[in-house]
């Protein structure tokens, strides 16, 4: 019955792992869903975490897993996933941003016009996830609009299945996921085939990345299978998509929401061009050029982290900050909680981006994971957020639709709960 109220109260409870840690403590066990469950946080016991090695695997809730597949990097471990880690990459290698970034521009370009174009409010959520999406399914997969739309169609389905109960009656959000699931495997199966193709005719790849894949090996030394392959771009659509859009809305939900600090960041970009020059998109933007921006996107990602938590399983009793885990235990990382926490929480629950830039700032962050699973695609995320930041807020004016819900739901990312209604123009000399 207590494991029962405790699975409510945690998918009810935004303050669920919070207001525990204030009662328990960094590290603490509970039960949810009928499995026992460590939450942590704090640098302490996440850094014992990291340091565990084999004591510790991946773990994931079971529909999750299942709507991932079994040859998924995210639900292998050991030599196997950090021989698909290796080959995936790739992908994300700096040359490979240098390759997508023209892309991503002409993305940014695109969603300018359209927000111009639509009539008002517009709202952004939707619009930012389109993008999100569209920018993987471009810059990755190589796919033009027409094959992007039939493949986000499936994808939304497939995405509504991942935190449902994993039990595949008829009808049901997991059952429709795996059925999406088969034609997604099929639709990527053959993007890869033709990237094969044309890398076999001595063709250049018209888009994408997936040549860059070419000669990537498994455990064994042997060329990953294609089916294998899939499992690995449908993992990236999935932990790339949701997580991008969600750090695009919580950006300009927490920009309208705080004027002064708006203001601060256009009087940085105000120096910058826009669009950037051919062949400098990558470094055009970066901490170096533009410092207030960078400031300000770390602080949106202390505040509201995409990814609110992460999963490991213990294998062996362990010891994170002097507390005992015993095996057989899924260890929850609360990356939210973790974030907040300091000697001062009223001041850390406060968006100050200036913190970042303070000489002796000691602000934990850990939005990206670490240790051996960190985010594959951190480059590309932060290079995606970097543009359209720039692209959107040197060009337009956004001012809060009145009367919406702005607070945040937060499964399975943050994202206001009224799709963040706008009113918008071409920015002038005179705005702000
Ligand atoms: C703001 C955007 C993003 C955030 C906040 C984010 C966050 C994270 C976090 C916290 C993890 C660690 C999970 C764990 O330890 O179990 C992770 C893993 C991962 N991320 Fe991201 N991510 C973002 C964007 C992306 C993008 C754009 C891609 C690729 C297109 C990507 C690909 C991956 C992959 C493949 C993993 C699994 C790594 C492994 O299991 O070894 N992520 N991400």
């Amino acid at each position: 019955m207590a494991g029962v109220l405790e699975t409510l109260a945690f998918l009810r409870d935004p303050d669920f792992a919070r207001s525990r840690f204030e009662r328990y403590g960094d590290v603490y066990e509970t039960s949810l869903l009928g499995q026992r469950t460590v939450f942590i946080r704090g640098e302490q016991a996440i850094a014992d975490l990291f340091a565990q090695g084999d004591a510790i695997q991946g773990w994931w809730p079971d529909s999750v897993r299942q709507l991932l597949g079994p040859l998924s990097l995210a639900n292998r471990n050991g030599v196997d996933h950090k021989a698909r880690r290796r080959v995936v990459g790739q992908l994300f290698a700096s040359a490979a941003l240098r390759r997508y970034s023209p892309e991503i521009v002409a993305l940014v370009e695109a969603l300018n016009q359209e927000l111009l174009a639509a009539p008002a409010p517009v709202a952004l959520v939707p619009r930012l996830r389109r993008f999100a999406f569209s920018v993987i399914a471009t810059t990755v997969l190589g796919l033009d609009g027409g094959d992007r739309d039939a493949l986000f169609e499936d994808f939304e389905t497939w995405c509504q299945g991942l935190f449902s109960l994993p039990f595949a009656l008829p009808g049901t959000p997991f059952a429709r996921a795996l059925q999406a699931r088969k034609r997604l495997l099929l639709r990527l199966g053959c993007v890869l085939h033709k990237a094969q193709a044309a890398a076999a005719s001595g063709a250049p790849l018209a888009a994408g990345g997936l040549d860059l894949l070419a000669g990537g090996l498994d455990e064994a030394g042997l060329p990953l299978a294609d089916d294998d392959v899939a499992e690995q771009l449908l993992l990236l659509l999935f932990a790339g998509y949701e997580t991008t859009a969600s750090s695009l809305s919580c950006l300009l939900l927490t920009l309208l929401q705080h004027p002064a600090e708006l203001a601060w960041l256009l009087a940085e970009l105000d120096g910058l061009s826009w669009p950037p020059a051919e062949g400098e998109a990558v470094s055009a933007y970066d901490a170096l050029r533009a410092p207030r921006l960078e400031a300000v996107v770390k602080e949106v990602m202390r505040l509201t982290p995409p990814v609110g938590g992460f999963f490991r399983r213990t294998l062996e009793p362990i010891a994170l900050a002097g507390v005992l885990v015993p095996a057989e235990r899924v260890v929850q990382v609360s990356i939210t909680a973790s974030q907040r926490h300091g000697a001062d929480p009223a001041e850390l629950a406060a968006f100050r981006p200036q913190r970042h830039l303070e000489p002796d700032t000691n602000v934990f962050l850990l939005p990206y994971g670490g240790g051996e699973r960190v985010c594959l695609g951190k480059a590309l995320a932060e290079l995606d957020i970097r543009l359209l930041a720039v692209g959107l807020l040197k060009q337009l004016s956004f001012a809060l639709e009145p009367d919406q819900d702005l607070t945040l739901m937060v499964i399975p990312s943050p994202s206001p709960k009224d799709g963040l209604l706008v009113r918008l123009r071409p920015r002038t000399a005179q705005d702000p």
